[in-house]
């Protein structure tokens, strides 16, 4: 396998790119330009990129109140309009999933064709872990990423997916950097913090990031010669630890997911080193979902300027509620799935 190394070219491109969409309203900028990039394995550096993982329910039903929880139709371009690059199509977000508990799978094909055709941005989807044929479903219907996610019930307690099986490009989740290089080993083209999904509480992606990142300063002050133990200590392959040593960085694009739930979330996991961010419940969890996105948007880009996060973070109506980690019940922690 050969990794991708993040390339400052296209770092200008992709940041115009947010940027133009934010402007052209019903202009969709993020097409299949992107969509390539995405596909050929993260060769750009995504550091201007938000993720909003979209409900796939927001295109059946539209909203009984302001505040009802399942989007509309309009809304599933909420994402797309405020500059995300892409969605992932889901049936519901994080937090409904911990809410409703039983079992969750990869969505209804048909549901993400839906999602497909609403959007022009690339759609993610996710499959639960080491489910290697529900990515072979959602890769034969042109998925342009799979989330191989521990938000759904894991389907394989020992395994993940073998990705280099795959053309389609995958991310995974990590708590730290022994996960990540043992995730880019099996063929992740992308990696993300677990944080703790669904709980509009960002202090698990926090944690996960603070890890990884001192874990990687860690690699770096370490001796050729010391670099074995190490890698043998995290459980990670040798090869990727010394490129880390060499790279100063994971081999691959690693956004911040799990819990963000503010503009100062966002640009929380931003200062803290990750090159983008995934948001869901925060979002669609909150009074005024397309204020929050845009505003969500703009932090990730801005997310070095306080007087930008102050104006962005006014007036942005109700936040989701969160949960803390210490009230959910055992067997629901799911940064602890797929180690
Ligand atoms: O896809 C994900 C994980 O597979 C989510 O992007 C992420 O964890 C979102 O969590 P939240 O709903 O708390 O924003």
């Amino acid at each position: 396998m050969s990794f991708q190394t993040p390339s400052n070219l296209v770092a200008p491109a992709l940041q115009s790119a947010v940027a133009d969409s934010a402007l052209a309203k019903n202009t969709f900028v993020l097409k299949a330009g992107l969509a390539q990039n995405l596909k050929v394995g993260w060769s750009y550096y995504g550091r201007f990129v938000l993720f909003i993982p979209l409900p796939i329910q927001s295109l059946r039903s539209f909203p009984k109140s302001p505040t009802e929880l399942v989007i509309n139709a309009e809304q599933a371009r909420i994402a797309e309009e405020a500059g995300a690059c892409a969605v992932m199509a889901l049936e519901r977000v994080p937090a409904d999933i911990r809410k409703n508990g039983g079992v969750a799978r990869m969505s209804d094909p048909k549901m993400i064709r839906e999602i497909q055709a609403a959007v022009s941005i690339p759609v993610m989807a996710k499959v639960r872990i080491g489910h290697f044929v529900e990515a072979q479903i959602l890769e034969s219907i042109d998925i342009d990423y799979i989330d191989e996610s521990e938000v759904l019930t894991p389907a394989d307690e020992s395994h993940h997916i073998d990705k280099q099986k795959f053309g389609v490009p995958f991310v995974c989740g990590c708590k730290n950097l022994g996960e990540a290089l043992r995730r880019i080993a099996e063929g992740a083209a992308m990696i993300r913090t677990k944080g703790e999904a669904g709980t509009g509480n960002v202090v698990e992606a926090v944690r996960h990031a603070r890890t990884l990142m001192s874990e990687i300063r860690k690699v770096q002050s370490l001796q050729e010669e010391e670099l074995y133990a190490y890698a043998k200590e995290i459980q990670a392959p040798l090869d990727l630890v010394k490129e880390v040593k060499k790279l100063g960085r994971l081999p691959v694009v690693n956004f911040a997911a799990g819990g963000v739930a503010t503009p100062a979330d966002a640009a929380l996991m931003m200062q803290l080193g990750m090159d983008g961010v995934f948001v869901g419940s925060g979002i669609f969890k909150s009074g005024d979902p397309a204020k929050r996105a845009k505003a969500i948007v703009s932090a990730v880009t801005n997310f070095n300027n306080p007087k930008v996060l102050a104006e962005v973070s006014e007036d942005l109506g109700e936040a989701m509620v969160g949960i803390n980690i210490s009230d959910i019940p055992n067997g629901q922690v799911y940064s602890g799935r797929g180690n």
